[in-house]
C-alpha cells in the first residue's frame, strides 16, 4: 500500500516541467512539443499492451507506471490539470460503460 496519488505525480510534473531540460527528463520531453510527448505515450502504452498480452505481472506494472508518466506529461503539456480529467470520469459514473455504448449506437 502507498499513499503516493496521482495527484501528487502531476505536482511533480508541474514542477519539474519549469526545469532546465538538461536537468530534467519532465523538461525535455514538455520542451520537445505535444507530438514528442504525445509519441512517447504511444510507444510506452504499447509496451504494457505486449505485457498484458504475455502475462507479465512484472513488467505490466512497470509499463503501466510508464504509461500514466508520460500521460501526465502529454496533459501537462496540452495544459489540461488533471481534475479535469477526474471530472469526466466522475460524471461518467452516472452510467454503465455498457449504457452509454448503446446510447451511442441510436
Ligand atoms: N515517473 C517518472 C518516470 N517514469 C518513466 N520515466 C522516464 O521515462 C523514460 C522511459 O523511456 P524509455 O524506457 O523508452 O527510456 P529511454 O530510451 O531513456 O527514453 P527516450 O530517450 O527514448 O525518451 C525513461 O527515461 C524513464 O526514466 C520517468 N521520468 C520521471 N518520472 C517522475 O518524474 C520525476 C521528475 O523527473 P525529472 O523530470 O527527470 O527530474 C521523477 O522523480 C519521477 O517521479
Amino acid at each position: 500500500m502507498t499513499s503516493f496519488t496521482l495527484d501528487d505525480l502531476a505536482r511533480i510534473i508541474a514542477e519539474r516541467a519549469a526545469a532546465p531540460a538538461s536537468e530534467s527528463y519532465t523538461a525535455k520531453l514538455v520542451g520537445g512539443g505535444p507530438a514528442k510527448a504525445a509519441k512517447k505515450l504511444g510507444e510506452e502504452a504499447v509496451e504494457a499492451v505486449i505485457a498484458a498480452v504475455q502475462g507479465d505481472r512484472e513488467n505490466l506494472t512497470a509499463e503501466a507506471a510508464d504509461v500514466l508518466y508520460h500521460l501526465l506529461v502529454v496533459l501537462q503539456g496540452a495544459d489540461i490539470p488533471l481534475s479535469d480529467v477526474m471530472a469526466e470520469l466522475e460524471r461518467r459514473t452516472a452510467q454503465s460503460g455498457l449504457a452509454e455504448k448503446a446510447a451511442r449506437k441510436t
